[in-house]
């Protein structure tokens, strides 16, 4: 089992605060090199089709706030790319910084953007539930979306708008007919590793799925996101923001990149 733990024989480019999963060799996010990743022929593009009849709620859980769908059918799915079963979304949530220069977790020849989708899948063909998928290889597969600040975000606005509802740690507001579609951009080219959950447990069980482009929001929006709070009705304030892990070492892994 994976024990969190701060590490003791760190290598060069690991910060000595960060807490290493002791014997992880797979950890996310990472800095993606473009140079360095390997242009893969036989990486078709994803197939993505999301069933808005599927969007459930959206929960603070004091990490960030999952927008959370009903994986019991299977109309939302992620299949094709890397990936060789086809994945129902569970899922999606944000990273975010307090200020415009940080917030992603994935970082592109260390450029960082200030927020970070993703949506989290899980392998309906192997395993039974999210919660036994989670600690499997092969159990996950996480499409991330680079978010960067520009004109407002039409489709998002309807989720910016039920943020007051679940501003505080461990509230739920009732959320449906939002189709994730809208936040997936219209170039499919993407990055593909395998890591981790970028949160404790951390597991090693996810395929990773980067998109090349990224997709504009507004100021505004990205207020909204920063409104939230870690702490629950009651408890001192404290904004929601930051929630993004430090980059990890690559070791031995290859990011393999599409041509499309
Ligand atoms: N940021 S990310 O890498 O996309 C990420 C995705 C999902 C989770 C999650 O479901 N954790 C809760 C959880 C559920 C079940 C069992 C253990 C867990 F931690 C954590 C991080
Ligand atoms: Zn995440």
């Amino acid at each position: 089992n994976l024990l969190a733990c701060s590490q003791t024989a760190k290598p060069a480019n690991q910060q000595s605060w960060q807490t290493q999963i002791q014997g992880g060799s797979r950890q996310s996010p990472i800095d993606i090199r473009s140079s360095e990743s390997v242009h893969d022929p036989q990486l078709t593009p994803l197939s993505i089709s999301y069933d808005p009849s599927d969007c459930l709620q959206i929960w603070n859980n004091g990490d960030s706030f999952l927008v959370e769908f009903d994986d019991s059918k299977d109309n939302s799915v992620v299949s094709g790319g890397p990936l060789e079963n086809h994945y129902k979304l569970k899922q999606f949530h944000f990273h975010w910084g307090a200020e415009n220069n940080r917030g992603s977790e994935h970082t592109i020849n260390s450029l960082v953007y200030p927020a970070e989708l993703h949506l989290v899948h899980w392998n309906a063909e192997k395993f039974r539930t999210f919660d036994e998928a989670i600690f499997s290889e092969n159990g996950l597969a996480v499409i991330g979306v680079f978010l960067k600040l520009g004109r407002k975000h039409d489709g998002l606005q309807k989720l910016v708008n039920a943020l007051p509802a679940v501003k505080y740690k461990d509230s739920t507001v009732e959320f449906s007919n939002f189709n994730p579609s809208c936040m997936i951009p219209s170039c499919l080219d993407y990055w593909t590793y395998p890591g981790s959950l970028t949160t404790p447990p951390q597991t090693e069980s996810v395929t990773w799925v980067i998109m090349k482009k990224p997709i504009e929001f507004g100021d505004d929006q990205l207020s909204a996101f920063r409104s939230l709070l870690f702490t629950p009705f009651g408890e001192k304030l404290e904004n929601m923001v930051d929630n993004f892990r430090q980059q990890q070492p690559l070791m031995n892994r290859v990011v393999r990149a599409t041509i499309l």
